[in-house]
């Protein structure tokens, strides 16, 4: 598990270091110039003739350290000090001087020199404000420089919180960011502004954050082995969880298939499909391990004893805006009393029917993805985007459910509980079924006794993962959603036979 903070986070952090463990603030601006030039050196950069340009915080502080550890190393080296004097913080001041001291040179101006590398101290985490001005122009200026730019923790300009750029930002190629990757790194322009990037460890401990349920955080894959549920040697399908999953109107067979097999293929015990009798013999053909069972008309009491029979129902996928559907959601929600997956077209009868909006339970899990949100919360898509976190929170504090909002980062969340980031995935998922997928899997987690928040945690960095090994051999255009199944399939026998090297160890 890894913590992702917003810039202020990430400060305190830096304060909790310095006076509850008692590391000087000097020590950790060391550990993390001695970082950047570690990157530097093992990436084998051309460090003929480096520039390091920097502020007034303590992110010029570190550039400062920067400049005089490659100084001392042999290395030509200026700098170029664009901050204000009479804004600078103690540190950096010190780091000033002792750069002096050791014969660094300081520059007030750069003119026609050749530069192969250029390091950016000039705003870190501190950024509070669009960039204007001077600052604007020799971040401009830097753009066009013809070297290899190195960022400081953060890309100058670039937002620690949004991902937003504040007017200009810097293009790094390489960034090194200190403890943490700062949550702003995984959103908007970040991914394409910051570069290759290195996480370095400086004495923050992760521990800073113990307790706190307002950090983002994300998984790794190390983590799978934590967070799968144990198969027991004795088991039988019934341990593994009886899934309804009531899906697919007419016509809508694949939406069915889809989120079924990929309920099965998470580890769910048996898994019965209720669907539109004209969905009936293709499923039966495509997925012969699951127990078919049709309607043709909204029918309460044979709904209510698959409900019964039922160990978690999952339903949406496929299933239309009809009058059946709403009469399916509105009985499922009103009377299941059992983990409850809802996506899709259940999503968008909810966001119609606020009365049965209020019967939302813990127990259950809301799957929208941007468009389903928008309807659910009342904000528009590009609303969602710009303020996601406030939005969604905002959304959580509505209702007693988990959700997961599903985009190029999906969060996950639940009130009172951590808002998970997901960072595994690529593009090459963005195609019809996936979300089917992603639903059946949250589904057959439920099944094995996982909750419902964590079902949502797991399942969405599960999907990603399965969509990785898809893109690993589709590339990124041809992955369909069969080949995310088939990557589901990959990922959890590579876990699964390592957690049985394992325990024979
Ligand atoms: N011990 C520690 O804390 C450690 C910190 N570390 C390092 O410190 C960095 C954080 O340092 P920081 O907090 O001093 O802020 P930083 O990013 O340097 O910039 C603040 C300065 O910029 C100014 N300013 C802001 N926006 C502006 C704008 N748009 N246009 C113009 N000016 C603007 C702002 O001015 P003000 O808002 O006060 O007017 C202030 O002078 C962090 O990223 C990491 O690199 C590491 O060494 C590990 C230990
Ligand atoms: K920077």
């Amino acid at each position: 598990m890894r913590y992702l903070p917003t810039g202020a986070q990430m400060k305190q952090g830096d304060q909790k270091t310095i006076t509850e463990m008692g590391m000087p603030s000097m020590v950790l601006m060391e550990r993390a110039a001695l970082s950047v030039v570690e990157m530097m050196e093992s990436e084998q950069l051309d460090l003929k003739k480096v520039l390091v340009v920097c502020g007034s915080g303590n992110n010029g502080g570190d550039g400062f350290a920067v400049a005089r550890l490659l100084h001392l190393k042999g290395y030509a080296v200026d700098v170029w000090f664009v901050g204000k004097e009479s804004s600078m913080t103690e540190e950096t001041r010190l780091q000033k001087q002792i750069a002096v001291h050791y014969g660094v040179p300081v520059k007030e101006r750069v003119g026609e020199d050749c530069y192969t590398v250029i390091v950016d101290a000039i705003f870190g985490i501190g950024l509070s404000r669009q960039v204007s001005g001077t600052y604007y122009n020799v971040i401009e200026n830097l753009n066009q420089m013809d070297a290899i730019k190195v960022a400081v923790d953060i890309p100058s300009g670039l937002s620690a919180d949004t991902g937003d750029v504040l007017g200009i930002a810097f293009a790094a190629d390489f960034t090194v960011t200190f403890a943490f990757q700062k949550i702003g790194m995984l959103f908007g322009m970040a991914r394409k502004l910051v570069g290759k990037l290195v996480t370095a460890s400086i004495g923050i401990e992760p521990s800073v954050y113990d307790g706190r349920g307002d950090v983002c955080y994300t998984y790794d894959r190390t983590d799978l082995k934590n967070l799968l549920p144990a198969r027991d040697p004795d088991a039988h399908k019934g341990n593994y969880g009886k899934v309804l999953l009531i899906v697919g109107s007419p016509g809508m067979a694949g939406a069915a298939y889809f989120s079924a097999k990929a309920a099965y293929l998470t580890g769910a015990g048996l898994v019965q499909i209720y669907t539109a009798k004209e969905n009936q013999s293709n499923l039966q053909q495509l997925l012969p391990e699951a127990i078919i069972t049709t309607y043709e008309r909204y029918e309460e009491e044979k709904l209510k004893e698959l409900l019964e029979w039922a160990d978690v129902v999952g339903i949406g996928s496929g299933l239309s805006m009809s009058e059946t559907a709403q009469h399916l959601l509105s009985t499922t929600v009103r009377c299941a009393k059992k983990p409850c997956m809802i996506d899709a077209d259940g999503l968008n009868i909810l966001s119609k029917d606020r009365a049965l909006f209020e019967k939302l339970t813990p127990d259950c899990i809301l799957t929208p993805h941007m468009k389903e949100m928008a309807g659910l919360c009342g904000h528009s898509v590009k609303e969602l985007k710009e303020e996601r976190f406030r939005y969604f929170q905002e959304f959580l504090g509505s209702i007693p459910s988990v959700c997961v909002m599903k985009d190029a980062r999906t969060l996950v969340g639940r009130d009172g509980r951590p808002v998970y980031v997901n960072t595994s995935g690529n593009q090459s998922m963005a195609k019809g079924g996936a979300g089917d997928v992603l639903g059946g899997m949250i589904t057959g987690l439920l099944a094995q006794k996982i909750e419902p928040y964590e079902a949502g945690t797991l399942g969405v960095f599960l999907h990603g993962l399965a969509g990785d090994a898809a893109q690993k051999k589709k590339g990124s255009y041809s992955v369909l959603a069969s080949d995310i199944l088939d990557g589901i399939a990959e990922v959890l026998t590579a876990e699964s036979t390592e957690m049985i090297l394992r325990e024979k160890c």
